[in-house]
């Protein structure tokens, strides 16, 4: 008995049942775990060649353990008892639910907010800070980076004492933080960041913040031999199947937190299925369900029931519900072996999908837009239409406003843009996570306005996340951004641009880019912030049945 279960019904049970025995046939399991590049067809051999070591981390990992059991001791002695994590994306997203799930606590900074940046860089004499970045080219790591380094020079205290850096072998991070004197883990080159959880990128953090590593390896190890088998009971064959196997494809995938121990798993999963599937006009668009399960489900939609590793199997099958019975999978089993479950169910879907779940071939559009609005000085861009109140609103992407002159019809009129059979609504709040949270509900509120699916994103979290799909899966979405201007700006240390210059940018290229993709925008920009966000929270919520 595999401590994972992944049971299947409705449409979703149909495309296991379609899928799974050619999937076995072809022994796709055992050469995804033999990391066979070729499963993805040529185009992919190239990337897919080093992107597989995922497959084996459970064992090649294991010289963390004892590494960041070395490092803590090491770093005990700066009496730390805050640890900082700065990285985006793949860089942050498990450390934050492996230490959630743990039940310790990391700061984990993905911002370029100025408002939030400085909210971190606090009690610096009790804080260690991790600087991750595989690339180490991603300009939020190096600015968060730069900021501490001088907050610590500022109180005195020496940053190669008390900050981490986690990147690849190589990268130009790697060599500048060698030559500071900065501890450095080098992580494995061979796997992408959204497949990284148990390499050093997952577990250094972890462990420095107290979460129990090896654990979470022996998860991995005890279900790695199950889900690298032929078999049609594979837990990832039948998850990878669920997911990009119905006809017709639904590709909304509702992650909905029915029990499960691992705790907010699905925004880590978000950015894994999201960044790997969502290109070449096809993709799954991961759907974190907020607050209960939905009531009713669009029929482009799977449900997804996160739970609990020792939930009542036969209570759950008595769950169906309207909104589940079309189409359901539910999902048991331990962290550390649902972080590999899930990769190897990606990367099955990716190959049921025709593409490659290893490229991310759209992102570098919208950093090279930011770079540009960045060089000319000119904040987010296109001037806004009108103001309404405390909400500066501006239209891209087409003429779709119409003589809208509020912010209620400027909503109205980019839901009217909205495909009803396929379409998707985004939101993308370039706000602060933390102290703005409730705007999350906005999400539920437009599926419980246009029954349609509707996600949530912080900027520029998101960005590293969904970002890629919004661009390179189905051109179906519409898209809200919400901005607002800080309350203080922050410089970034040796940089010709402040914080706050950059997150505008970075909310201007993100628009510009979906706008070339005839993709309908509408940026409401706080103009004040806490009047702007009740405004923009009642137009969105507005019209609910
Ligand atoms: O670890 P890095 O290189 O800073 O990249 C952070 C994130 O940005 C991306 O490269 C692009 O979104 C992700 O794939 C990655 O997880």
């Amino acid at each position: 008995m595999s401590a994972l279960d992944v049971t299947a019904t409705g449409a979703a049970a149909e495309a296991v049942a379609r899928h799974v025995p050619t999937l076995v046939a072809d022994r796709v399991a055992s050469r995804l775990f033999a990391r066979d590049h070729t499963l993805w067809g040529r185009a992919a051999e190239e990337e897919s060649a080093k992107r597989l070591s995922w497959t084996g981390l459970h064992r090649t990992s294991r010289h963390l353990v004892g590494e960041v059991a070395a490092l803590r001791d090491e770093l005990a002695a700066t009496g730390y008892d805050r640890v900082v994590l700065c990285g985006m994306g793949g860089s942050s997203l498990a450390p934050e639910v492996i230490c959630a799930t743990a039940g310790v606590p990391i700061v984990v900074l993905d911002s370029s907010d100025p408002d939030v940046v400085r909210a971190a860089l606090t009690d610096l004499d009790r804080t260690v800070v991790v600087v991750s970045s595989k690339s180490g080219s991603t300009v939020e790591t190096d600015s968060q980076r730069r900021a501490f380094e001088q907050a610590f020079r500022d109180a005195g205290l020496d940053p190669a004492a008390r900050m981490v850096v986690v990147t690849d072998p190589g990268s130009p991070l790697d060599a500048a933080a060698r030559a500071g004197g900065f501890r450095v883990v080098n992580a494995d080159p061979d796997v992408g960041g959204r497949y990284s959880a148990l390499t050093a990128f997952g577990l250094v953090p972890s462990g420095l913040a107290g979460a129990d590593i090896e654990a979470l390896l022996d998860d991995a190890e005890a279900v790695a031999d199950v889900l690298a088998e032929d078999d049609d009971a594979n837990p990832a064959l039948r998850l990878g199947a669920a997911m990009a196997g119905t006809e017709p494809l639904r590709d909304k995938l509702v992650l909905v937190d029915a029990g499960t121990e691992n705790v907010g798993f699905g925004a880590w999963a978000e950015q894994l299925i999201a960044e790997s599937t969502g290109k070449d006009g096809t993709g799954i668009l991961p759907v974190v369900a907020v607050g209960a399960e939905p009531a009713r489900l669009y029929d482009d939609g799977t449900v997804v029931r996160l739970v609990a590793s020792d939930h009542d199997a036969d209570a759950d099958a008595d769950h169906a519900t309207p909104a589940t019975a079309s189409s359901l999978v539910t999902v048991a089993g331990p962290l550390g072996a649902q972080l590999l479950l899930w990769e190897a169910a990606t990367a099955v879907a990716g190959r049921l999908l025709g593409i490659s779940p290893f490229d991310q071939p759209d992102v570098e559009s919208a950093k090279a837009a930011a770079r540009e609005l960045l060089e000319a000085g000119i904040g987010a861009g296109e001037e806004p239409a009108f103001t309404d109140g405390a909400v500066a609103v501006t239209a891209l992407g087409g003429d779709w406003l119409g003589d809208a002159t509020t912010v209620d019809a400027a909503v109205d009129a980019l839901l009217g843009q909205l495909d009803r059979e396929r379409g998707y609504v985004a939101v993308m709040a370039y706000l602060d996570r933390e102290s703005d949270a409730d705007l999350e509900h906005v999400a539920r509120d437009l599926f419980d306005r246009t029954g349609r699916p509707a996600t949530f994103g912080w900027g520029p979290r998101f960005l590293h996340s969904t970002g890629q799909y919004h661009k390179g899966g189905p051109a179906t979405g519409v898209y809200v951004q919400v901005t607002t201007a800080p309350a203080q700006d922050l410089p970034v240390p040796g940089r010709d641009f402040t914080f706050g210059e950059f997150i505008a940018a970075q909310a201007g290229g993100d628009a510009a880019v979906l706008a070339d993709h005839g993709r309908p925008v509408l940026r409401l920009h706080l103009t004040s912030h806490d009047a702007g966000l009740e405004q923009v929270r009642a137009a969105l919520g507005r019209g609910r049945p």
